[in-house]
């Protein structure tokens, strides 16, 4: 068994008197995608927000490549964020006065490539995702579906280890969702990404490698059939 790339034990986090997670666990492994499913309410955005150091725990513990995350400076933190990780929301979030490609190049540039290079890996990744004849327009002139292929992209341009995505075909009607969804799941399988995929819809769950159901701020029991079924 591979030692685990991102890990979280016992995430404990409120608001308030409110708990959004109580004894959260979680563990993967760089190249899986792993869904996170379970009701309304209980806990996936927060568990995701945890797990990619944007949401301190109340207690508890992230551990990405060994390092305690929240036991890193905000510096360090934010290093790991822009280098490391990669995100895709359900609202693309794309930069209005940028081209798609300009979107797609910036989070490449700011980790230190030439504007040029950037430039052409942000081109590449607009090919792979067959939006290359849109890449020179700004998000308000395309549609849905490219403008999340677009957020696809720059998540993946900068090679992230782990790429969390929060209902990223939310927003999408049916047709586009699968295809979205397949393009996400590929991109990070051919790049060797962790991707964690917080989603409400059972098909993209089904895509995924595994399954982890949030219950109540923590991870529901396995159920365990006695006996076949008569
Ligand atoms: N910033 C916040 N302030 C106060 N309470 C919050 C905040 N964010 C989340 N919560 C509460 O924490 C609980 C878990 O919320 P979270 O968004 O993680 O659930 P979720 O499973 O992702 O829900 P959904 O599927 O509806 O997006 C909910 O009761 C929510 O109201």
């Amino acid at each position: 068994m591979p030692e685990s790339l991102l890990a979280a034990v016992d995430l404990h986090v409120s608001y308030g008197v409110n708990a959004a997670l109580a004894g959260m666990g979680f563990a993967a492994h760089a190249g899986e995608a792993v869904a996170i499913v379970g009701p309304s309410g209980s806990g996936k955005s927060t568990l995701l927000r945890s797990l990619a150091g944007l949401q301190a725990p109340t207690s508890g513990v992230v551990h990405f490549m060994g390092r305690d995350l929240y036991r890193l400076s905000d510096k360090q933190r934010s290093q790991i964020r822009l280098t490391r990780f990669g995100f895709v929301f359900q609202s693309s979030e794309l930069i209005s006065e940028l081209s798609l490609l300009e979107n797609i190049a910036l989070p490449v540039e700011l980790n230190g490539r030439r504007r040029r290079e950037s430039l052409r890996m942000a081109q590449s990744w607009t090919e792979r995702l067959g939006i290359a004849e849109a890449a020179r327009r700004r998000p308000a002139t395309v549609s849905g579906g490219q403008r999340q292929r677009a957020a696809i992209a720059r998540a993946m341009a900068t090679r992230p280890a782990v790429v969390f995505a929060d209902e990223p075909t939310g927003a999408l009607d049916s047709a586009n969702r699968d295809h979205v969804l397949r393009l996400l799941i590929e991109s990070c399988a051919s790049e060797g990404s962790l991707l964690v995929l917080v989603t409400h819809d059972a098909v993209a769950a089904s895509a995924a490698d595994r399954v982890v159901e949030v219950v109540d701020g923590h991870e529901a029991p396995v159920a365990v059939s006695v006996g076949a079924p008569r």
